[in-house]
């Protein structure tokens, strides 16, 4: 079942020349339990493509459609309900609340949304190596391990729609596969549509399929 559609997508920048166009006519369905790779150079525009299917920037023209869903027709409540109760996201600025604990940082999605689960959530925080660090704050953290927050928060609430932008770029290689692993079996063990963009061929090719984003459109 498709959890994820981009339907035509089209967006542009202004810049002082004039319009910049980005996306140029994106179209990508992401079923339940699917995991797809959005690759394309810097530039390319898988940002702001994952935006655009977050809900978080609007498309010029287009549909994004979450559990057949048009984002578009919701009233921005509605919107940001679909939001919090179906889509997780794992952008590359991790947005943790810097006066809540890593623990409290963890369950903050899942209790929006309605769906806390304490056992879950410390056995997320073990297999994301964050067991010893739940009772630090976010400013006490490294990079990775921020992330690696950022990745267990979105997890925690086990969305039907997981987007994911580089969501190991900040980690070694060995911490990185292991949390790609736990991203990977998490989605298709809860069915959930996951869209990750990764500038690794290595990653992308554990995938079940991988998109090239160039000239505005996917190959
Ligand atoms: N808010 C904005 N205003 C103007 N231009 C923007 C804006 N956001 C993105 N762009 C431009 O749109 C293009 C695509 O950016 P985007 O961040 O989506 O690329 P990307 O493929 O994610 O790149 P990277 O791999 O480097 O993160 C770039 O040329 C960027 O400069």
């Amino acid at each position: 079942m498709t959890l994820l559609a981009l339907e035509d997508i089209h967006k542009s920048f202004a810049s002082a020349e004039g319009p910049v166009p980005v996306l140029q006519g994106v179209s990508l369905t992401v079923a339940g339990g699917e995991v797809v790779a959005l690759t394309g150079e810097s530039g390319s525009g898988k940002s702001t493509l994952l935006h655009i299917a977050a809900g978080l920037e609007a498309p010029d023209a287009g549909r994004v459609l979450v559990g057949g869903q048009d984002m578009a027709a919701l009233p921005d409540t509605g919107r940001a309900k679909l939001r919090r109760g179906t889509v997780g996201l794992v952008f590359q600025q991790f947005n943790l609340v810097p006066s809540l604990s890593v623990g409290a940082n963890l369950a903050f999605q899942a209790r929006l949304a309605g769906g806390h689960d304490a056992a879950f959530c410390t056995q997320l925080a073990a297999r994301l190596g964050l067991s010893d660090l739940v009772a630090r704050y976010p400013e006490q953290l490294s990079g990775g391990q921020q992330q690696r927050v950022a990745i267990g928060r979105a997890l925690a609430a086990r969305p039907k729609v997981l987007l994911a932008d580089e969501p190991t770029g900040n980690l070694d290689e060995a911490t990185g596969d292991a949390v790609f692993a736990l991203m990977l079996e998490l989605a298709r063990a809860q069915g959930a549509a996951l869209l990750l963009v990764t500038h690794s061929a290595r990653l992308a090719g554990r995938c079940d399929r991988v998109v090239h984003l160039r000239a505005g459109r996917l190959a």
